[in-house]
């Protein structure tokens, strides 16, 4: 396992030797990632991975009781304001209020972020703009998409202009149009403002696609970190010397073959139970 960003843009996120348990339950065991600026890094794994336990501590939610996170250099546990001023954080709850218009929500966020008054509907706008919801913005969350909630939380998360941007399951729930749609709309903000971007799925797929690193974790552990690209293509190698003619592994091939059996004992499969949830059932 390799944690060598080619890059030589400077560190947005170290965490090294990060461990976290709740009880008995060891929820991340000896993190160590490092997220250069300008990344989109997929942390990736089933249920219970420990993929959004990981996120807390780094947005500061949780305490870092053992190891170390640095965001852009600060540390979570002393400046704690000063990290928070730095990142976007969409969770995997709703964090929209559906009696709001989506206009109304982005407000509040440029509010609680302290965007100052004389710049705040500019930035309102702006970021209401930058995932399509312009026409939409006036009228109640609670009559939007399940995708244009998730873009309406995007904005949200936008609005400070966060150098780090963490999303946990950006797309859960979200049928295949809509998930494109928000990838793209990530993306789109990223090429324009060069934020750096931690997101958690357990959609292999969507992180082949949209991440350039990917950490598969597993049980509280990172069992392989690369781009998608190197990860198959070490796979398909070590398949090619075991005889098979043309092996096309995907993502999750790459993962069963890194977690082994434990996979499926943990009854953690890459199809999340609420995924069939739809977002805008929980607005509505
Ligand atoms: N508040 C909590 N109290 C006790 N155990 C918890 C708590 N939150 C998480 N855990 C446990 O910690 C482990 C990691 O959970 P975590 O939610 O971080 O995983 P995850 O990869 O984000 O999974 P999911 O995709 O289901 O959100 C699991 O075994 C989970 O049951």
């Amino acid at each position: 396992m390799t944690d060598a960003p080619r890059s030589t843009a400077p560190v947005a996120l170290v965490c090294d030797g990060l461990r976290y348990a709740f009880g008995e339950t060891t929820a991340v065991d000896d993190l160590e990632l490092t997220v250069r600026a300008g990344e989109v890094f997929g942390l990736l794994g089933p249920n219970g991975a420990g993929k959004t336990t990981a996120i807390r501590c780094i947005t500061t939610l949780l305490p870092v009781p053992v190891g170390m996170v640095r965001v852009f250099g600060h540390d979570p546990a002393k400046e704690r304001m000063a990290v928070r001023r730095l990142l976007g954080y969409v969770p995997q709850q709703l964090s929209a209020d559906a009696g709001l218009t989506g206009r109304e929500n982005v407000e509040l966020f440029a509010r609680v972020f302290d965007v100052t008054r004389r710049e705040r509907a500019e930035r309102v706008a702006r970021v209401l703009a930058a995932v399509d919801l312009t026409a939409a913005a006036d009228r109640l969350a609670k009559t939007y998409s399940g995708g244009m909630i998730r873009r309406l939380e995007l904005a949200q998360a936008l609005v400070s202009a966060p150098r780090l941007l963490m999303l946990d399951e950006p797309t859960i729930g979200l049928d295949p149009i809509a998930r494109t749609s928000v990838w793209e709309h990530i993306n789109a903000v990223r090429a324009a403002t060069g934020m750096t971007v931690l997101v958690t799925t357990h959609y292999m797929d969507e992180a082949d696609q949209y991440c350039d690193r990917v950490a598969l974790m597993h049980r509280g552990r990172v069992h392989a970190l690369g781009t998608p690209h190197e990860l198959r293509s070490e796979l398909a190698e070590r398949r090619r010397a075991e005889g098979e003619a043309e092996p096309k592994p995907t993502l999750e091939d790459v993962f069963r073959d890194v977690a082994g059996s434990g996979l499926d004992e943990q009854g953690g499969d890459f199809r999340d139970v609420r995924s069939t949830r739809r977002t805008a059932s929980r607005v509505g």
